[in-house]
């Protein structure tokens, strides 16, 4: 795999239409014949396009269309040097949520077509893990072996509604190049039914015995990681129940992300681009000033708050998250730290949009990174607040640590203690501060561009720097890392020349 590039970015030639070049491609012959030739070596070049609504464009994957309008973005708001890192652009999928429907002779596993839920197969998805592909071509096998009934969305009825894969390139045995191609996966199994007791269970054992047996380390090939199964009756659209079995392979699944190892259990949340996360983490790591306090909101398992406790060597990590289900990995992500650690680390499980001043006290660096639809507002307010009652008297904002005795409701109190405690060695005094940068990492531009707008506004934030990165090449999503610094931006004085002037 070509190591991922990052390049400044310049305004490139004039943007193509996508749609005409997919009716008529340009032939060499063409006045645009060297465009043409760049653009189809970054094409997609996928049978499903078109019919899968997983992929919206066919072309110039290395260079996603609303980049001309995020670059001048951020050039209009004082940002000169954005850049925008490439990385892989096929095969870059390590995790995916496929629909099964069909019939047990003829399953389909794949994503609806757009607009419907009809089930497109995508055998040869060129955006997934080539793992992933071999795993749905087994796990099909084993559909059609074992007679399963793939679910019914209108009867309710079936066995097998959905199949998370999830890939681990994590594998110290093998040489650093061949990780990532030599990935396995996580199959975890959506059963149509409340637990492990009910009557077609055996079934669901056979399966995932089928899997192991052709896939797991004495198949002919070594392709899956671990089986595991989710208990689901709901006729709505979520696609996971609460209800999670481990059933055979490796229980714990790592990955090797930010220089610490991350444990991913198939509850928790995962980028689905690891690579391209890896390159994020890369970057970010450089934003966060050595020794300080970090909070990190909508931290998932807390793969990013944990990998800047180690680089970084942060006096204090806390981490915020919603679904309880992460805190497992969390604690086995701690587990594996490097001893040479010295940081008080902390994870709460709870909503980081109730009374969020209170997670922002005594942090140096806040870092979020929130679902698509962006910042809560009651969070970009107390975003806003915290930095505008600096630049106006100059000083802290009240602490509210203060009013914390006359907090009574109990549900509040209760996610104030941390559901997961570590100490530091060294004991720092609790640090006063505020945070005077803020990280903001986004997968919804819309939303990004709205929250970016809130803190820029009276000054409260500026931006200093910006970076986006191809995390979902075929898409029109990019993923953007954007650092604020509180306050008003200061203007830079310009350098003396060196040259004397001369009396006349
Ligand atoms: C884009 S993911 C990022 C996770 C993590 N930073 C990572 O990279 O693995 C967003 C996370 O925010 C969590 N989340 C959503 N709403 C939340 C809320 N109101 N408060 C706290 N966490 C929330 C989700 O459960 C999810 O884990």
């Amino acid at each position: 795999a070509p190591p991922p590039r990052t390049e400044p970015y310049k305004n490139p030639r004039s943007p193509k239409n996508p749609n005409h070049l997919h009716l008529q491609p340009l032939s060499p012959s063409s006045s645009s014949s060297s465009s043409a030739a760049s653009a189809s070596s970054c094409a997609l070049q996928c049978p499903h396009f078109q019919s899968c609504s997983g992929c919206t464009h066919e072309w110039d994957l290395d260079r996603p269309q609303v980049l001309e309008e995020v670059s001048k973005f951020f050039k209009d708001r004082g940002v000169a040097d954005f850049s925008f890192d490439i990385g892989r652009l096929w095969e870059w999928r390590c995790r995916a949520k496929l629909a099964i429907r069909g019939t047990p002779e003829i399953p389909l596993v794949g994503l609806y077509q757009e607009g419907t839920h009809s089930v497109v197969d995508i055998p040869q998805c060129r955006a997934h893990h080539p793992s992933i592909n071999a795993a749905v071509d087994l796990l099909k096998q084993g559909i059609s072996k074992l007679n399963i009934q793939p679910f019914d969305e209108d009867l309710g009825t079936g066995e097998l509604r959905y199949v998370q894969m999830a890939v681990t390139t994590y594998n110290t045995s093998l040489p650093a190049a061949e990780r990532y191609r030599e990935g396995k996966v996580q199959v975890s199994l959506v059963w149509n039914s409340r637990n492990e007791h009910a009557q077609n269970s055996e079934k669901l054992k056979s399966l995932s015995d089928f899997l192991w047996r052709n896939g797991g380390p004495n198949g002919n090939i070594h392709l899956i990681h671990s089986v595991w199964a989710n208990f689901q009756t709901s006729s709505s659209n979520i696609i996971f129940g609460n209800k999670w079995r481990h059933l055979i392979g490796e229980r714990d699944f790592w990955e090797h992300i930010g220089g610490i190892d991350v444990s991913l259990d198939p509850s928790s949340f995962g980028q689905a681009n690891t690579q391209a996360f890896c390159s994020l983490l890369r970057k970010l790591q450089k934003y966060v000033p050595r020794r300080s306090s970090v909070v990190d909101l909508y931290s998932g398992a807390g793969a990013i708050g944990l990998s800047v406790a180690a680089t970084r060597k942060c006096r204090s990590v806390k981490c915020i998250e919603i679904n309880k289900e992460s805190k497992a990995s969390f604690e086995k992500s701690v587990s594996r730290l490097p001893k040479t650690v010295d940081c008080s680390i902390n994870w709460h499980n709870t909503d980081a949009s109730i009374e969020p001043v209170h997670w922002l006290e005594g942090s140096d660096v806040v870092i979020v990174d929130p679902p698509r639809k962006g910042l809560h507002p009651s969070l970009v307010d107390a975003l806003r607040n915290v930095a505008l009652s600096y630049s106006k008297a100059s000083k802290a904002p009240k602490s509210s640590i203060l009013n914390e005795k006359e907090e009574k409701r109990p549900w509040i109190l209760r996610a104030r203690e941390a559901a997961i405690h570590v100490d530091g060695k060294t004991n720092w005094e609790n640090s006063q501060s505020w945070p005077a940068t803020l990280i903001y990492i986004s997968c919804g531009w819309e939303s990004f561009k709205e929250d970016c707008k809130n803190l820029l506004s009276n000054n409260a934030w500026h931006l200093e720097k910006a970076h986006a990165f191809n995390f979902f090449p075929g898409t029109q999503s990019i993923e953007v890392l954007a650092v604020f610094k509180r306050g008003p931006r200061v203007a830079q004085k310009k350098k003396k020349s060196g040259k004397k002037k001369t009396a006349k």
